[in-house]
């Protein structure tokens, strides 16, 4: 892809979210850039998905923006997200990849071309023709990620895609998520899980209470970290809110 054509480096350039007086996101100022995954870390309720949602465009800060290669606002059809619990269509799995292929206005023998490559990179094609609903539930997110991927999103946003699956399930997720980033495409990525942010992260934004605490590279982040609270969480211990 040439320089020109990028829709990073996306920012967030001091983004608060408040809803009904509850304060969930203050003064988030961060820029993700091309390269290995960027994962969000921190404990439960420390607002890593709202983060997610507003980076995606899904929610409007309350304060701030967010800027898509020094613009601000979305950048329409190039990022695509996944979801914890993902929403299938009571259709085929094919089927529900071709949907939105045919929402973005691709012609049929493309759909079709993407499709296929998309189940084989999740490892579904034998399952191609099985209603989605019937699937498992790490089959179901490995769906997911077929649909966005064959979408060749530049960023690719998850939301904890591995929260309700089980080991072999999750690494299976990690192993898409690995070859999606080495062929290039920009990985945003949830989670609490501290072995999955060290097998996956280039870069770590941590947050705790609604604030960034640190953001490094994954190898500083986990053999320093800075702040006592990262400390803390490492440690797999509870933070003080
Ligand atoms: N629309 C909303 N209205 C009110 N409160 C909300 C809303 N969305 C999120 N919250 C609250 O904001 C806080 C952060 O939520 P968020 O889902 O971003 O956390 P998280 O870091 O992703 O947590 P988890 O790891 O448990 O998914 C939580 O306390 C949550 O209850």
């Amino acid at each position: 892809m040439r320089a020109a054509d990028t829709i990073l480096p996306l920012e967030a350039r001091g983004i608060g979210f408040a809803v009904g007086g509850l304060r969930i996101l203050s003064d988030v100022t961060l820029t993700i850039a091309t390269g290995a995954p960027t994962i969000i870390l921190g404990p439960n309720g420390a607002g890593k998905s709202v983060l997610l949602r507003l980076l995606h465009g899904l929610l409007v800060p309350t304060e701030g923006e967010v800027a898509w290669a020094g613009r601000s606002g979305a950048a329409a059809r190039r990022q695509a997200m996944v979801f914890q619990r993902p929403v299938l269509l009571r259709r085929s799995a094919r089927a529900n990849v071709l949907y939105p292929l045919r929402l973005a206005g691709l012609p049929a023998a493309e759909r079709e071309a993407r499709a296929v490559h998309a189940l084989d990179l999740v490892g579904l094609s034998a399952l191609a023709e099985r209603p989605a609903r019937r699937l498992s539930g790490g089959e179901q997110q490995r769906l997911a990620l077929a649909r966005a991927a064959a979408l060749q999103p530049e960023v690719l946003f998850l939301d904890e895609p591995c929260a309700s699956l089980d080991p072999a399930a999750t690494r299976a997720v990690e192993e898409i998520v690995g070859a999606l980033a080495a062929r290039g495409t920009k990985i945003v990525m949830t989670t609490h899980d501290l072995g999955q942010a060290r097998r996956l992260a280039g870069d770590v934004v941590f947050l705790h209470a609604g604030r960034i605490r640190e953001h490094t590279p994954a190898g500083v982040f986990f053999a320093e970290p800075a702040t006592a609270d990262a400390a803390t969480f490492l440690r797999g211990e509870l933070l003080p809110q």
